[in-house]
């Protein structure tokens, strides 16, 4: 699948899209009509495309596209990367931070890419588990370390804003592969995306 930088519209899916936000509008007893509101079909349409764009890449690729080798045997860590979902239950947001970790076995990848690879799987109905181990699959898959180590932190506005309404509450999920599933390095990595650069 080729991997493109630019955001993701296809006339076709606007059309179709601009067509049923319409109705839903007018099911949530609104005036489609109405100044403020005519516009918005297409602006839901392009919003929704742009938070699904995920569909259309490649993590794997985009690994790929900045593989390099180098030998270098150190956990390497980029912590804090934020990240905005949606949850398939409601379509509604989850966000927060994404920590990824990785013992290189020969390649190493350009930093960024992990960054895009969090949102290639977070730009997707999701549930948090789900884009935690796939994240890790990618990663592991493309550049075969000697361990993998994914940490998402987030909140989700469908306990926040409905249902429950926990204003407070922070769900965590992680997934470790290879050298992270032993108990050190594993709890060397949590240590250190645990500390705050000042
Ligand atoms: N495991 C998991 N659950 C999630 C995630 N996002 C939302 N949920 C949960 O999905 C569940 C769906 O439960 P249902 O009982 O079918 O839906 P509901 O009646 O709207 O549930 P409430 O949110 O409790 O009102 C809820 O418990 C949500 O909190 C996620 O990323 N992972
Ligand atoms: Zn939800």
């Amino acid at each position: 699948m080729a991997y493109s930088k630019k955001e993701h519209y296809d006339e076709h899916t606007t059309e179709k899209l601009i067509k049923h936000y319409h109705g839903v509008l007018e099911h949530l007893g609104e005036d489609p009509e109405r100044e403020g509101l005519l516009k918005t079909p297409e602006r839901v349409a392009k919003a929704m495309q742009f938070l699904t764009q995920g569909y259309h890449l490649d993590a794997r690729s985009i690994i790929h596209s900045a593989r390099f080798k180098e030998e270098v045997n150190e956990m390497i860590i980029v912590k804090d990367i934020e990240l905005y979902s949606m949850c398939e239950h409601h379509m509604l947001p989850f966000f927060g931070k994404a920590h990824i970790a990785y013992i290189p076995n020969g390649w190493i990848t350009g930093l960024s890419k992990l960054a895009r690879v969090v949102d290639v799987y977070s730009r997707r109905l999701q549930v948090q588990e789900r884009l935690t181990t796939q994240i890790l699959e990618a990663i592991k898959e493309s550049l075969n370390p000697l361990g993998v180590a994914v940490v998402i932190e987030a909140k989700h506005l469908c306990m926040m804003m409905r249902g429950v309404q926990k204003q407070n509450s922070v769900t965590t999920t992680s997934a470790f592969d290879g050298e992270f599933m032993k108990n050190p390095t594993r709890s060397e990595f949590l240590k250190l995306i645990s500390t705050k650069l000042d």
